[in-house]
């Protein structure tokens, strides 16, 4: 055997037998793999034992259990060089959508065992790190809503019902933004800023350009703005159509664009979530960090960043000679 991992566990993610789990993923990846198995407690959470397995020299983690295991687990090795293999067993399991890793345990298992690896960036916000992306106003509102009791209880349907509570005020959401990218200062009044450097299809806040990409040394900012809530939720739709069919959004109320770093400020100061978690309010800042988390994905699983050159008049596209 020549490979091996700490195993970090969050024996209470999910609503699944946590035990069973276990067990399936032992007996799945310790033919291959020499597991240190840690289980994270209500004190120690999967973020202080991936820093402490990365003092200790290891040579790979494996976090499973729900979103905040897995963003606290790949927050701790942002710049370390050391892969992340993701084994989802949470409610949404944002993580794994937004990064093409399978959500069974099977297959996250078989996608760990065949070793192949990708580069993606991370981001930092207000100084701490930063996977997914963060949401001002409304998407924060949901999260803070959507509490334990009600997940445990209904699951993903827990944060639609806390959406849709939400939808019914979102016009009374506003806030005015004054959003700094890196060549514009932009002033706006909207009811939901998404700033994301990667994110699920259901993300749906999130999805001004659709197909948001990894590793593109980009921030991907969505501003949501609708006049009444008629228009909120037609956006809303909206939104989730594009996203699912991998277009970018065409209506009036929604903008987005791209930028390595950004800054907003609101007024009034709105909530901020970044990751799952309530982090504070507004202002933040946020900037990207290339290139700087290895995690364990499919071959293939991500989009490439797209680009489109027929058409133009007098076009002649050679390949480029290898550089010496
Ligand atoms: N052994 C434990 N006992 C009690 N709570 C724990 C334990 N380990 C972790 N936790 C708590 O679990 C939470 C993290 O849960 P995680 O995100 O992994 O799963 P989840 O909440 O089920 O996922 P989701 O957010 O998708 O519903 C943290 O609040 C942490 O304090």
């Amino acid at each position: 055997m020549t490979r091996s991992a700490c195993l970090i566990f969050n024996p209470v993610a999910g609503q699944g037998d946590s035990e069973a789990d276990l067990k399936q993923i032992r007996s799945l990846l310790e033919p291959d793999i020499q597991l240190d198995i840690q289980f994270t407690t209500e004190e120690v959470d999967a973020g202080q034992l991936a820093l402490q397995a990365v003092d200790n020299g290891v040579e790979s983690i494996i976090a499973s259990g729900g979103d905040g295991t897995l963003s606290a687990a790949a927050e701790a090795l942002v710049e370390t060089n050391i892969p992340l293999g993701i084994i989802s067993r949470g409610t949404a399991n944002a993580f794994a959508a937004a990064l093409g890793i399978p959500d069974t345990i099977e297959a996250a298992c078989q996608n760990i065992l065949a070793g192949n690896t990708r580069v993606v960036d991370s981001a930092r916000c207000n100084g701490k790190p930063m996977i997914l992306l963060a949401g001002i106003g409304f998407e924060a509102e949901t999260v803070e809503n959507a509490d334990r009791e009600a997940k445990n209880r209904y699951g993903m349907l827990a944060y639609f019902i806390s959406g849709l509570q939400q939808l019914r005020d979102f016009a009374n959401c506003e806030f005015e933004a004054k959003i700094e990218t890196d060549n514009q200062m932009i002033t706006v009044t909207a009811a939901a800023l998404t700033i994301a450097n990667a994110a699920p299809p259901t993300s749906i806040l999130a999805q001004g350009p659709a197909g948001i990409i990894a590793d593109d040394g980009l921030l991907d900012l969505t501003i949501v703005a609708p006049e009444n809530r008629m228009g909120a939720i037609a956006s809303a739709y909206h939104l989730l159509q594009t996203a699912f069919r991998d277009e970018a959004t065409k209506r009036d109320d929604i903008g987005y664009l791209q930028s390595k770093r950004l800054q907003v400020e609101t007024s009034p100061p709105q909530k901020v979530v970044m990751d799952g978690e309530i982090i504070g309010t507004t202002p933040i800042e946020i900037e990207c960090i290339p290139s700087s988390l290895t995690i364990f994905v499919p071959v293939n699983s991500f989009k490439e960043p797209s680009d489109k050159l027929e058409g133009l008049p007098g076009l002649k596209i050679e390949d480029r000679p290898e550089s010496e």
